[in-house]
């Protein structure tokens, strides 16, 4: 009979600690884009020693601004990735990037998440899927996209999802489906809205019992004051660690662990009754990534 791996009782009882730290960066009208992506460079560089830093949703060009998402839009290989690649590795993070405008072969706009291991290696993108705007500005200028991602991390699986998807139940309901542990939400969500976005974010924790990081952005640009209020949330729904309005950077160890403990403990995900319906016909986007909406 094979022998048991030492220390099994361990791996058992207690999760893989995580020191995570969300960059809640203030993106202003003021900077340029490309002041700001050398900034921020070396705050990611900074954080030697954290194991997950994320950014906020569209920091490069503001997610408000959308005079400036054609001129500032970049394909998956651009500055914007290369300068990100190099302060992943050189802090030695995991680091989910937040997200860029992207524009593709055929010239459509994605609102892009990059997400760049240790090494700097780009090992996932996620296209978001919800648009903002209604009639207007993201909902009409960006296509959307299609693909569920997660990643697999030495601490558990991330799961994929930016800003207004957090109003999207089903889609983190996928995410868990195939796998995630870890759900990471980058963000532009308006401060008059903030209450909104503390409650979505702790909801998506109880109801999907995960760790929840959602990083927002701070300051104000096209005359859009941006909530701040970045949260580490644990499975419990309990808030581990919560910013102010202004820009910070936010640090907190997280026990990965708790998300088994706690699935054991109270196995609600069991009980699902109901299927994710499928996706209306025609939504847009192109195939790719880990699973499909
Ligand atoms: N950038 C966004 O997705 C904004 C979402 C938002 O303002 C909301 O859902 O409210």
């Amino acid at each position: 009979m094979a022998s048991l791996p030492p220390f099994a009782w361990t791996l058992v009882e207690g999760g893989p600690e995580m020191r995570v730290s969300l960059v809640q960066l203030s993106v202003s009208d003021t900077e340029s884009v490309d002041e700001r992506r050398a900034r921020v460079a070396g705050l990611v560089r900074r954080r030697v020693g954290d194991d997950v830093v994320v950014l906020p949703e569209l920091w490069t060009t503001g997610a408000w601004a959308y005079v400036d998402w054609q001129a500032g839009a970049e394909p998956v290989d651009g500055p914007t990735v290369q300068v990100m690649a190099a302060a992943a590795r050189s802090a030695a993070v995991w680091l989910h990037a937040g997200t860029l405008v992207e524009r593709d072969g055929n010239g459509a706009l994605y609102n892009t998440a990059l997400v760049f291991d240790r090494t700097g290696a780009l090992r996932a993108t996620y296209r978001k899927i919800h648009r903002y705007g209604f009639d207007t500005g993201e909902a009409v200028l960006m296509a959307a996209g299609r693909d569920v991602v997660t990643i697999p991390t030495e601490f558990g699986d991330l799961g994929l999802a930016t800003c207004y998807d957090l109003r999207f139940p089903e889609l983190f309901r996928a995410l868990v489906d195939a796998g995630t542990e870890i759900l990471v939400v980058p963000a532009a969500w308006p401060a008059r809205r903030r209450e909104q976005w503390r409650i979505l974010v702790r909801a998506r924790a109880v109801e999907e019992q995960a760790v929840v990081l959602a990083c927002c952005a701070a300051g104000s640009h096209s005359g859009v004051d941006q909530a701040g209020g970045s949260l580490v949330v644990d499975p419990w729904g309990t808030v581990l660690a919560e910013a102010g309005a202004d820009e910070e950077v936010l640090t907190a160890d997280v026990d990965v662990g708790s998300v088994a403990a706690i699935r054991a403990e109270l196995p609600v995900l069991r009980d699902r009754v109901l299927a994710v319906p499928a996706p209306p016909a025609g939504h847009g986007g192109e195939p790719r990534g880990s699973g499909r909406l």
